[in-house]
């Protein structure tokens, strides 16, 4: 279970202290969480303070009890983040060589930690592609590459900041299909209304505050009045 007990996010800035992330309290339990909200909301920054990307200028934020700012590398562990951009993530040459990369501090013997790495790949249908240069991959590939290296450290959580934004239909609905098929809990931020309508929850995120908080299709109402209100 992640927390947030009047947690707030705020960065220097050559005008003085910019709020990214007003107080907010929340408990994520579902199993599906889906974040909404236009450009520049907030989403992301509430997303990186799920696993200390971002530390709670005030206030806390706990995962299954352990406090981000504390416990730190024990919240990264059970909390697994997937970048909008794969290359961020990507860093060797091939997907074997990535995926056993993630692998280095869970499985100490190194042939072992190639064959978990394969057995990885195949889970997430990309045994084919294992010994390809990453570079070659299409983007949803690299997707999938970027969430197995997740998913090789066995999180509890697997928080997804616009994963499928790069993607073209049939790459997002594969990478959505493993997304929503995981048994984790998965916190997924993203602008595709679809996908947001699939999750238990939906947080609707406006000006640095999570204006609305429920059932799915009433956070999309909710999102399109916002933007209606805008225009
Ligand atoms: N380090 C920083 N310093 C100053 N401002 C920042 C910093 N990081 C983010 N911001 C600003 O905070 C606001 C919220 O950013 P955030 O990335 O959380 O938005 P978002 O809702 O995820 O947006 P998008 O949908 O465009 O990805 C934006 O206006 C952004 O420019």
């Amino acid at each position: 279970m992640i927390e947030l007990r009047e947690a707030t996010v705020v960065v220097d800035s050559p005008t003085g202290p910019v709020t990214l992330l007003e107080p907010t309290t929340l408990a994520l339990g579902e199993h599906r969480i889906g974040v909404i909200g236009a450009n520049g909301s907030g989403k992301s920054t509430l997303a990186r303070l799920l696993n200390g990307l971002a530390l709670p200028a005030a206030g806390r934020v706990l995962v299954d009890g352990l406090d981000v700012d504390s416990d730190g590398r024990e919240v990264r562990r059970r909390v697994g983040f997937v970048f909008t951009h794969p290359d961020a993530q990507l860093v060797m040459p091939t997907p074997l060589e990535d995926v056993t990369l993630s692998l280095r501090r869970s499985v100490p013997d190194k042939a072992e930690r190639k064959r978990r790495a394969r057995e990885v790949l195949d889970a997430i249908g990309l045994s084919d592609r294992a010994d390809v240069p990453v570079h070659s991959l299409s983007g949803g590939q690299k997707q999938l590459l970027a969430l197995a290296g997740v998913l090789a450290t066995e999180p509890e959580v697997v928080v997804a900041d616009e994963p499928t934004t790069l993607l073209d239909l049939r790459n997002t609905r594969s990478v959505a299909d493993r997304l929503f098929g995981l048994r984790q809990q998965l916190v997924l931020v993203t602008h595709d209304l679809d996908l947001a309508r699939r999750c238990d929850r939906v947080l609707v995120v406006d000006a640095a505050r999570v204006v609305f908080d429920g059932p799915a299709d009433d956070a999309v109402a909710h999102y399109r009045a916002l933007a209606d209100a805008d225009v």
